[in-house]
């Protein structure tokens, strides 16, 4: 399992890069759950890592926008992809059908995230699926005070979300105020990247990122042999 961190300047990526992140991901947890940097910012990073860590993939989002504005969405995807980002992460609400459409068209190579606040949305995901597009497909969810998306969605639910994106031949991700304490359960489930930013600070997810945690967090997914799925809350 991939340990996603979303950072969102020099000093955090380097701090998680060091801390043993596998995936660092770009973006403005003060500006809602898929905020965008600046696209100065975006490329700041990016240099800097390309330089001290050639190969860590890297993506970047484009902000938290409706399903409506697609036009908006494909500007900000070329702007954030120029950049040299392995992934250009964009959020997907239901009803977001044509929006996957256009993402699949646009020659970026995107992460659609499955906002998933109430479950994951089953006609979206086989959307999602159709087609060639896409390498990875993960959920998120929008309402970060909601707690853990392993206590909003039940996990037979991920668990078929995580197979048949798997089944597609492409890689599923799992995010949305996971925490430390999730750690079991996320070997159980078993996804092929778990991404994070509230379990890596203290307090707030956008206090400051903590490597210590990145560390923790990172030694507590590899702990041990795939954990047995726990019972359904
Ligand atoms: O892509 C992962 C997100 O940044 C997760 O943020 P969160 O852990 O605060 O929900």
């Amino acid at each position: 399992m991939q340990l996603l961190a979303s950072v969102r300047d020099v000093d955090e990526a380097l701090c998680a890069a060091d801390a043993g992140a596998d995936l660092v991901d770009l973006k403005d947890p003060a500006a809602g759950a898929l905020g965008a940097l600046t696209i100065e910012r975006i490329a700041q990073v990016v240099a800097v890592l390309r330089a001290r860590y050639p190969g860590l993939p890297l993506s970047a989002t484009t902000g938290d926008l409706p399903a409506s504005a697609i036009e908006e969405i494909l500007r900000r995807v070329q702007g954030v992809a120029a950049c040299d980002v392995d992934y250009v992460k964009v959020g997907v609400w239901p009803g977001g059908g044509a929006l996957l459409d256009a993402l699949a068209d646009c020659g970026a190579t995107v992460v659609p995230v499955l906002v998933a606040d109430a479950g994951i949305n089953a006609s979206l995901l086989d959307h999602a699926l159709r087609g060639r597009a896409f390498p990875a497909l993960m959920v998120d969810t929008a309402d970060k005070g909601g707690g853990s998306l392993l206590r909003r969605v039940p996990l037979p639910e991920l668990s078929g979300f995580i197979a048949a994106v798997r089944s597609s031949g492409r890689l599923a991700g799992l995010a949305g105020s996971l925490r430390m304490e999730d750690a079991p359960a996320l070997r159980a489930l078993a996804p092929d990247i778990a991404g994070f930013r509230g379990a890596l600070t203290h307090g707030e997810r956008a206090a400051a990122l903590d490597g210590r945690r990145v560390r923790e967090l990172r030694r507590r997914l590899a702990a041990g042999a795939r954990a047995p799925l726990p019972a359904a809350a």
